[in-house]
């Protein structure tokens, strides 16, 4: 599904932010992607997503070599990965249910599909009863429901998240995560980058570990931290 092959990636200032990183993730994996902050985790995140091009080496989504797509081709890419981000960037000046229409209308869908597909992701994040409402009259958590509910709504096979409980409380955030673990088990492969220690330790899911650019650890039911204390 996913694959990084000795791939790397310095920036115009020469920052190396990933030295030949190998990794492979199957269909239906949830992968946590875990180090120090500066590590590189954005970066591998920004490659997936072409928002960054690599300096060396392939990153092969659905068996496609996304280092050589056109970039009228980007919004395959942009189909086939839903994404979530830690400051949310949701739109303020659209209700929830338009923000969530908004990411199927930019793609084309049919106006009945939308009818259709809005309620049923908003039910699925529990805020069907939230449709109407505008962004600033969200708590934080259903900001956040609200951009898992729109980088679902087009049913993409992978779905990655920066950071999605940054922001939130303990328990808010562990109601973030069940809405995760259940789009997982409906067959979505997700991957999340995370400074979440308590989250990553109890999920027990595969853990990629990068520290400097390099992967120092790729474990099943992995823990957040053996290489340093202090993180
Ligand atoms: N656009 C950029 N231009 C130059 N250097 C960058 C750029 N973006 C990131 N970097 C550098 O690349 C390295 C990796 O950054 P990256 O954002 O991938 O780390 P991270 O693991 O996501 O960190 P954090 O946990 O703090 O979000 C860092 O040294 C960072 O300063």
């Amino acid at each position: 599904m996913i694959r990084f092959v000795n791939a790397s990636k310095t920036y115009d200032n020469g920052v190396k932010a990933l030295s030949n990183i190998n990794v492979k993730v199957d269909k239906g994996e949830f992968v946590f992607i875990v180090g120090p902050s500066g590590a590189g985790k954005s970066t591998l995140i920004k490659l997936l997503l072409k928002e960054e091009d690599l300096t060396s080496g392939s990153v092969f989504l659905n068996e496609m070599d996304i280092t050589k797509v056109k970039s009228r081709r980007i919004p395959y890419i942009r189909r086939t990965i839903g994404v979530v981000f830690q400051d949310f960037r949701i739109l303020p000046n659209k209700t929830v249910y338009e923000n969530i229409a908004f990411a199927m209308e930019i793609l084309g869908a049919h106006p009945k599909e939308i009818r259709r597909r809005v309620p049923m992701v908003l039910s699925m994040v529990d805020l069907s009863n939230k449709a109407n409402c505008y962004p600033n009259q969200l708590s934080g958590g259903e900001h956040q429901r609200v951009s898992i509910a729109r980088a679902i709504v087009n049913n993409p096979p992978v779905l990655i998240a920066d950071e999605p409980t940054g922001n939130l409380d303990h328990d808010t955030a562990w109601g973030i995560m069940e809405i995760f673990k259940e789009i997982n088990r409906r067959g979505t492969t997700v991957l999340m980058a995370t400074h979440a220690k308590e989250i990553v330790d109890l999920m027990k899911k595969r853990v990629i570990a990068l520290e400097s650019g390099r992967i120092v650890r790729d474990e099943e039911k992995g823990v957040y931290n053996h290489e340093t204390s202090h993180i």
